[in-house]
């Protein structure tokens, strides 16, 4: 299947003009812009929507809790009409399940529901994390293990690194929305990020979305820098 991989910017900040500055700049060379929980927790949830405006919107806020508080906080975030938003797949299958019926529940018939996407293993994550936390798997073994369970409960999609595209599209095919942070173009630094690739490398290994943030937001000039991501995407 051809896929064109869009581009989501990460806009983490603490700072609401900073966001809305970006969110502006950044109109016609994103797919769309993503509120993490910095910019939630220090400014709101009513700057969450005033900084998406005219953006398609990634609200990230990896929910990760009980069945019932899970799928109550998103219910809760129903009105913010995010595209995309995230729950934790290590929170099981009953927490899976509630979140996706609470969606459905809340965009009745013909109002287009948020894609519910399941994060799998971090992409900070290497094995020696995953050991330290009791799993004895590599990040791959995991990433698919934690991605069957949540798609056959009701996620949408799943967030992992470019990694573990091809194991998951051969275990799930076509149809999960996989959504890959973890990006650093050729010659930027990789901060905490464990499990990279660049963005071409991502495209091919056949990402739906890359999720890209400081590369953009602490390059001299983000727009550019945003422009050259793009330029990079439609190159492969
Ligand atoms: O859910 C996410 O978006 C996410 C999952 C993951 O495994 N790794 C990951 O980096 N992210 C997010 O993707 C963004 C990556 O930012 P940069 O490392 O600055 O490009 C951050 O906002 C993270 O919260």
């Amino acid at each position: 299947m051809l896929r064109r991989t869009k581009l989501i910017a990460a806009l983490d900040t603490a700072s609401r003009s900073q966001a809305l500055h970006w969110a502006e700049k950044l109109k016609d060379d994103v797919d769309a812009i993503k509120l993490g929980l910095e910019f939630t927790y220090a400014c709101g949830l009513d700057a969450v929507k005033t900084v998406s405006e005219g953006h398609k919107l990634f609200l990230d806020l990896k929910l990760h809790d009980i069945p019932h508080t899970v799928a109550s906080g998103l219910s809760a975030l129903a009105p913010l009409r995010p595209a995309l938003t995230t729950i934790h797949a290590s929170g099981g299958t009953e927490m899976i399940a509630r979140s996706r019926e609470a969606l459905e529940r809340a965009f009745p018939d013909g109002m287009e529901r948020p894609r519910l996407l399941a994060v799998t293993v971090l992409t900070s994550m290497n094995a020696a994390g995953l050991q330290e936390i009791g799993v004895d798997a590599t990040p791959q073994e995991q990433v698919v293990r934690l991605g069957k369970l949540a798609i056959r409960a009701g996620a949408d999609g799943l967030v992992c690194s470019a990694h573990e595209i091809a194991p998951l599209r051969d275990a799930l095919g076509d149809a999960p929305v996989l959504v890959v942070p973890g990006i650093r173009p050729a010659g930027t630094a990789s901060d905490d990020q464990k499990r990279i690739m660049t963005p071409a490398q991502a495209a091919r290994a056949g990402a739906d979305w890359i999720v890209v943030g400081r590369p953009i937001t602490k390059a001299a000039d983000p727009v550019q820098a945003a422009r050259a991501i793009m330029d990079e995407l439609a190159g492969a």
